[in-house]
């Protein structure tokens, strides 16, 4: 396909001669700029190396090869993300060739499941310290910290991904550990974003931690204090904020894995002001909602009389924090947008369950099991007057309303049991969607297979995390159905990457639209659907996370002619028509440039 096209010529343009101040030993201990046995025996001389490595000098193919043999000699994925950890630390570009090489099989190594263990154990396995750790003790000299880290070391940063860590994939507050995830998301942006790590920024703002485990442990490295809270908490976002604003004005700033209410109120505060984007929200909304149009288009085919549309659904989502109220409003615009229904009567549509089950007005502004309505909650919360007392169950919600999508972002692990799928069967719902989203694999609402098994082959399923394609005999045939990864990593690469690539002043709802359309248009299921080929019950309703780097290229591209189509860019003179070719040129690949020694060269 095209975008598979563009990286191949990007390839050509990516590697210039780099102009390296750097020598010997801080060459080599520079994960930027250090090449390992690949360095040529003419840059070993030039850079005062001869000496420091084996005289025997390696392609970067075969420095894949030996860390692949390296990688699989260890078989706790664990030990295999130390060990990439490792590597990353020591070489970035083979660091990233290695992981590009085998994407589908390392992604869960570097990213959920297995990073979930490694930023639960992190201060158990702390090895070396990375990106950039603003400590609330420490307040009064953020700005120092930040411009050591940044602007004197001549840094152009173009993304700034941080946390606060108090909901970390589905394991709550880790605390310290938390500058995994800002890392793990920054990798991410690179690998299938094509983002230069260089221009990025992995932030951990340790506002102390309230895991009474973290804080009695005599290792823990983070800040050992209770989370501060309120107005001290919103000043100290606020000063990291300005920062960044002063410093990088185009950059684009990533919040991941805020607990919902701060999570929420950062992004109404900042997103007129700063380009900001919150991937639980946003992200997971977006891919959520391309994942579901695809759901749509498949059910349709099956359909023997009435088409579905988004707004002819009814959908239960369990879980109202940040993913699930962020699915919930990026549907209700959707359906809004496309349906030409008002905001509020797109509302009525939804169902939101908790931990008190269904969630609805209980009076006095409140609502049942999630407090104050006004905000995040407003317009998703169900009247009283349609009769709902006391906890209301899943299994009753399900009975009484009958769903087409159920979708879980609760990390409540198996509560979408074969009972609340059989209700929704039983309400007349001839193909579900069920999306049980929650990260970790552990944490799943409901495994794959038993959806399949118990609605005979008639779900269309997705999942947070990976999980192997289900074989069942359906209708005495064999069939295969492969399980699409709906995780937010398989669109926000790409919409950082447009944002980036435009530099767009704001991230606005149409663009990151742009982005999901554009997702949409690429499921195998859909593809498979235009190309008339009728046997595609089986495939995926998004692409397969190997494809993810085309896949967002294409997304990137759709994002940056959105931002240029809103006036919202700050590259001079950018037009639609030339987004494409500057995203070929400006995408970042894992090749190592030829080097030319240089005291005033690039030294960072
Ligand atoms: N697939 C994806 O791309 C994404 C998945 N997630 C996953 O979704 C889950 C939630 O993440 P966030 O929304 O960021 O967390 P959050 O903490 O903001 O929200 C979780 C919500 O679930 C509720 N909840 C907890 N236990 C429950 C139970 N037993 N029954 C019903 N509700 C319950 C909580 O009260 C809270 O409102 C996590 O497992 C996370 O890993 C989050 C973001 C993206
Ligand atoms: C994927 C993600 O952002 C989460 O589980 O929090
Ligand atoms: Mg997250």
């Amino acid at each position: 396909m095209a975008a598979s096209r563009a990286l191949q010529e990007a390839r050509k343009h990516a590697i210039p001669t780099a102009r390296i101040a750097l020598r010997g030993e801080s060459l080599l201990t520079n994960p930027r700029y250090n090449k390992g046995t690949s360095f040529t025996h003419r840059e070993r001389k030039d850079f005062g190396l001869t000496g420091r490595l084996p005289s025997g000098v390696n392609t970067l193919d075969e420095q894949i090869e030996r860390a692949y043999e390296q990688l699989s000699s260890r078989h706790d994925p664990l030990r295999k993300n130390t060990f990439l950890q490792s590597l990353k630390d020591q070489n970035w570009v083979l660091y990233f060739a290695l992981v590009s090489k085998h994407l589908k099989e390392l992604v869960p190594i570097i990213y959920t499941p297995t990073e979930a263990d490694a930023i639960a154990q992190y201060s158990h396995l702390f090895r070396r310290s990375e990106g950039l750790y603003l400590t609330f003790s420490d307040r009064e000299t953020m700005e120092e910290e930040f411009l050591e880290q940044t602007v004197k070391q001549g840094r152009e940063i173009d993304l700034v991904v941080c946390t606060d860590a108090e909901a970390i994939l589905g394991i709550g507050d880790q605390g310290v550990g938390g500058i995994a995830i800002s890392a793990a998301k920054s990798v991410m942006y690179t690998l299938i974003g094509g983002v230069d790590p260089a221009r990025s920024l992995s932030v951990m703002l340790d506002v102390g931690t309230d895991s009474e485990k973290l804080l009695n442990d005599r290792l823990y490295v983070g800040w050992k204090h209770k989370r501060v809270r309120g107005e001290e908490y919103d000043q100290f976002l606020d000063k990291f904020v300005q920062l960044v604003r002063k410093y990088y004005p185009h950059s684009l700033l990533h919040f991941e894995d805020f607990a919902a209410k701060n999570a929420y109120h950062l992004l109404m505060r900042y997103r007129n002001q700063h380009a900001v984007f919150n991937d639980d929200i946003q992200g997971t909304g977006a891919v959520t909602l391309a994942c579901l149009m695809a759901a749509i288009g498949v059910a349709n085919d099956h359909a023997h009389n009435k088409k579905g549309s988004l707004a002819s659904q009814r959908y239960v989502i369990m879980g109202a924090g940040s993913a699930g109220l962020g699915i919930a409003t990026q549907i209700r615009d959707a359906i809004a947008t496309a349906d030409h229904v008002s905001k509020e009567e797109a509302c009525g549509k939804f169902w939101m369950v908790d931990r008190e089950g269904l969630v609805y007005d209980i009076g006095e502004g409140m609502a049942k099991g999630v407090g104050e309505i006004k905000g995040r909650l407003e317009g998703f919360v169900r009247s009283a007057d349609e009769g709902w007392k006391g906890d209301v169950s899943l299994l009753d919600v399900v009975k009484q309303v009958k769903p087409t999508v159920l979708i879980g972002c609760s990390t409540a692990a198996g509560a979408f049991s074969q009972e609340v799928i059989q209700a929704m069967m039983d309400g007349g719902c001839e193909r579900p969607i069920v999306f049980p989203l929650s990260n970790p694999s552990r944490l799943v609402e409901a495994k794959p297979e038993d959806i399949m098994n118990w609605t005979n082959g008639r779900a269309l399923v997705a999942t947070g995390s990976p999980f192997p394609p289900v074989k069942m005999h359906v209708d005495g045939r064999e069939k295969e159905f492969r399980i699409a990864e709906c995780n937010n990593a398989l669109i926000y690469p790409g919409l950082g990457f447009g944002a980036v690539l435009a530099k767009t002043k704001e991230l606005t709802d149409k663009m990151i639209v742009a982005g999901a359309h554009r997702l949409a248009e690429l499921s195998p299921a859909i593809r498979r659907r235009h190309g008339k080929n009728e046997d595609h019950a089986g495939e995926a309703l998004l692409p397969d996370f190997e494809e993810a780097p085309k896949i967002n290229f294409e997304i990137g591209v759709a994002v940056a002619e959105e931002v240029v189509r809103e006036g919202d860019s700050g590259v001079d003179g950018l037009k639609v028509t030339d987004v494409r070719e500057r995203a070929k040129e400006k995408v970042w690949v894992p090749l190592y440039a030829d080097y030319e020694y240089d005291p005033k060269g690039e030294v960072w």
